[in-house]
């Protein structure tokens, strides 16, 4: 025997109906099964507050009721054909009658006790139950209306009556026992003794049903409703919950208890204590497992969901006269309790100097008032300090069976919360170990949900949530590069990476679901784009809390590095070509390494010189393992070696700086790379990285920049005024031509002085052979003594450079796992 119930989202109208009929038609073939229904959808509430109305004096209550009785006779007329409506409809409208006098009677009378209110609630469940029934027997099925009055005895408490098992259980057995067919069952209601209807309840179908089954053994209950099963995570906050296969009665109603509304814990009972299987099914999805709950744990996950109650707000006794004094949580809990305030979690540290409550905020000031009332004596005498209240927070609990003596569960939890900047106010757990409670702002509460349920549920599939910052030729070729790679990295490498804020100096734009990638549009063009503001921008980053956020700063903008010290402060991960930040004063580079260190996030910044090369890795690798740098010599401008080495080639100097800027070597403003700073720039970051105290007037720079160009209004002006100077280069490369050399834009380090400038070098020097836009690096270190370390290729360009970009992104999915 199985016991079957639907709840009213499963049978608010005639096509859910229909599916309902279809999932009993499937089973009834297999076992036999009884089944329970609950009111059609929203039916109960309606009638409640008819009720409610008629007792105000409020005539619009027959309105109401009559909608009530149009929904009711328009579904027999679909589900029953035409000539077997007549005792159905007759049904229908003698309950309707009924309900018209009673309702007349509450007008009349302007009284509506909690008995009349049961008596209103029952017409829900008979009434759909019945029409239910008769709808059955069209379909060729044996069904029997089961008015559950009849057999559910209960007390006379009205609103939430308690069953007599006893007797309930064999008025089921015996009717079971002696009337054949599949009976049809009215959820939700019972009756006392003396036959006064009374209702169950909150989810007292569910309940019905659970009686249902254990007083019939049955061999499992099904609650039918509108979602799959117990999720791991309330899926409106967590958008990767999915649903547990299978819970322990425990569990269930640990997580029940944070707000899993699929089922209510007293409910379960009565099939809980005969360890009857409850299985949580969706009647619009009926091949999906569901949950089963039953008293096996089922799969080895250290924890089963991730709950949360918000409106909460924690209460915290604390002073110097609780210390070692018997009965103060006594008291605490006692005139709380005496004021009616239920307490959702208690955390007192072992040195007695406070204790710590949360409770729901609507309680709040009551609560205050008691405890202060219940200590007048102590906080005069500055023993206790007044009740401290903090509100708006939330709890958040990671439930499961699998916790009990097995280490781990909360170093991953609040590894997790603290990773992403998620700060505890107070902890909770059990003896039981079923549970470990955080009280977190409930600001955080989405963020902390979805890196719980990451640690503990995705650890295979890690989220990067990216906000990027300068959608120019680097960052465009970022997201390309994104959108190409990302099932790969999915499905290979468990790294998802989604971008939710872009901006060009221009507009800004966000989209909590992530932006379509492979389509993803310019920030002027997207929904709702704002005009750019970098303060804004990184308050609405703030705001919308991702777990793993990552800022990506592709602009060469001061403005733009002079917000990483509050991004890495909000332990956002940084990402950056941007060379503004660290070639700025040796404090802010100094500092900003020592937040992110604090904060425990990483600042990584590989294109910072030479573009993808992997240079300031290797650098801090060396570092790392204690070598010490003597010399770096190195070309470290794309641009000016692709500038030096056309040039070669007989073009005029105006025109290659042209074809330098089209290819995307040069920065924004092509002078940063003819002034020679932007490789100044590069040698005191390779310098700062070989824990020199470098600087920028350290550097001695040479400029290739005509004195005329130097204040040009624009970049275009600038180019105009280029021309004008050609012949002067092409003197410089005779020159060199005619001792056999070439010119190599090239920096160099050593004892703490740095020089950038164009060096006439012959055949023999390594820098000779360079071609295009190809940086080369020699690190002469004490243990690459006779022979420099080298790194070469080439060192600018929109994929070399994106794809540095992205790498150090991927690098980020890997340290925080
Ligand atoms: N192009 C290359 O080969 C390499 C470039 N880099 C660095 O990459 C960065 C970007 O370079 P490109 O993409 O070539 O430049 P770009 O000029 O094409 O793009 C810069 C983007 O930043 C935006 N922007 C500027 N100021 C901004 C602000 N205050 N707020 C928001 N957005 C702002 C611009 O609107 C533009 O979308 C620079 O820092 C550059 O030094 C690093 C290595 C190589
Ligand atoms: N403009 C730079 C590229 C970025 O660092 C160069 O030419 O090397
Ligand atoms: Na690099």
């Amino acid at each position: 025997m199985k016991i079957l119930k639907f709840g009213g989202s499963s049978v608010a109208n005639l096509e859910n109906i229909r599916k309902v009929f279809a999932i009993i038609q499937k089973q009834i073939k297999k076992e036999e099964i009884a089944v329970v229904f609950s009111a059609l959808g929203g039916v109960t509430e309606i009638l409640l507050q008819s009720a409610q109305k008629a007792k105000e004096g409020d005539r619009s209550y027959i309105d109401e009721v009559k909608i009530l009785e149009d929904r009711h006779f328009e579904l027999v007329r679909q589900l029953i054909p035409i000539q077997s409506q007549s005792t159905v409809l007759t049904y229908v409208k003698v309950r309707f009658n009924e309900l018209d006098d009673l309702f007349h009677g509450v007008y009349l009378i302007k009284e509506c006790s909690a008995k009349t209110l049961d008596y209103v609630a029952s017409f829900g469940e008979r009434l759909s139950a019945f029409i239910l029934a008769e709808a059955l027997k069209i379909e060729e099925l044996p069904a029997v209306f089961v008015d559950a009055r009849d057999l559910v005895r209960t007390n006379n408490r009205f609103g939430n009556a308690k069953v007599d098992f006893f007797t309930t259980n064999d008025l089921i057995a015996d009717y079971f026992h002696s009337h054949p067919g599949l009976k049809i069952i009215t959820g939700f209601i019972g009756s006392t003794e003396k036959g006064e209807t009374t209702t169950l309840g909150r989810s007292g179908s569910d309940y019905t049903a659970a009686i249902f089954a254990s007083a019939l053994n049955a061999d499992s209950l099904e609650i039918w409703t509108d979602v799959s099963g117990v999720l791991t995570s309330d899926p409106r906050l967590v958008y990767s919950a999915f649903t547990i296969p299978q819970l322990t009665y425990n569990e269930a109603m640990e997580l029940s208890h944070f707000g899993a509304k699929v089922i209510f814990p007293a409910t379960m009972q009565p099939a809980m204590r005969k360890g009857i299987p409850i299985y949580i099914k969706n009647t619009f999805d009926p091949e999906n497992p569901g949950t089963l709950i039953s008293n096996e744990s089922g799969n080895g996950k250290l924890i089963k969901g991730i709950s949360s109650m918000s409106g909460i707000s924690l209460l915290n006794i604390q002073g110097a006269g609780l210390i070692e004094v018997v009965g103060v949580s006594r008291r605490v809990f006692g005139s709380l309790a005496d004021a009616g305030i239920n307490v959702i979690l208690i955390s007192q540290a072992s040195s007695e100097h406070s204790i710590c409550i949360a409770i729901k905020t609507t309680e709040v000031i009551a609560a205050k008032e008691s405890i202060e009332k219940e200590f007048l004596y102590e906080i005069k005498n500055g023993e206790m300090d007044p009740v401290l209240v903090v509100s708006e927070m939330a709890v958040v609990a990671a439930v499961g069976e699998n916790m009990k003596h097995n280490p781990g569960a909360s170093g991953r939890m609040f590894q997790a919360l603290g990773r992403n900047n998620v700060n505890v106010f107070a902890i909770a757990q059990g003896s039981s170990e079923l549970n470990i409670s955080a009280v977190v702002s409930q600001a955080d509460l989405q963020k902390a949900l979805n890196a719980l349920h990451e640690a503990f549920f995705l650890s295979d599939n890690k989220v990067l949530h990216v906000f990027l910052v300068g959608v120019g030729l680097i960052g465009k070729t970022l997201i390309r590069m994104i959108a190409q790679q990302r099932k790969k990295l999915m499905q290979e490498n468990d790294l998802d990476i989604q971008i939710h804020g872009i901006a060009n100096s221009r507009y800004m734009a966000f989209d909590e679901d992530g932006f379509d990638l492979a389509n993803c549009p310019l920030p002027q063009d997207a929904k709702g784009a704002k005009p750019m503001d970098i303060k804004k921008f990184v308050a609405q980053m703030e705001e919308m809390n991702f777990s793993n956020s990552v800022f990506v700063d592709c602009t060469a903008s001061q403005d733009v590095a002079d917000v990483y010290e509050q991004v890495l402060e909000a332990k956002v991960a940084l990402v950056t070509p941007n060379k503004k930040a660290n070639s700025g004063s040796l404090e802010t580079y100094k500092g900003l390494k020592k937040l992110a260190y604090k904060r425990g996030v990483k600042f990584l910044y590989e294109t910072n010189v030479a573009a993808g090369l992997p240079v300031i890795s290797t650098l801090q690798d060396l570092m790392l393992c204690g070598d010490k740098v003597l010399r770096i010599e190195a070309v470290l401008s794309g641009s000016m070696n692709f500038i030096f080495s056309e040039l070669e080639k007989g073009t005029p100097f105006s025109e290659v700086v042209k074809q330098a800027k089209e290819k995307g070597y040069t920065e924004p403003d092509p002078r940063d790379d003819l002034s020679g700073m932007d490789v100044g720039r590069k040698i005191l970051i390779l310098g700062r990285e070989a824990e020199q105290d470098l600087q920028f007037e350290d550097i001695q720079i040479q400029s290739m920049v005509p004195a005329d160009c130097v204040d040009a209004q624009s970049v275009e002006e600038f180019m105009a005024k280029l021309p004008a100077h050609d012949a002067e280069f092409a003197h410089l490369l005779a020159e060199a031509k005619s001792k056999g050399e070439k010119l190599r834009f090239m920096a160099t380090l050593e004892n703490g002085k740095a020089m950038v400038g164009l060096r006439s070098i012959d055949s023999s020097h390594p820098f000779y052979t360079l071609k295009g836009s190809d940086n080369m690096i020699l690190f002469t270190t004490e243990r690459y003594h006779d022979f420099p370390m080298i790194i070469r290729g080439p060192g600018a360009g929109a994929d070399v450079t994106a794809a540095g970009v992205f790498a150090d992104v991927i690098r980020l999915g890997n340290f925080s796992r």
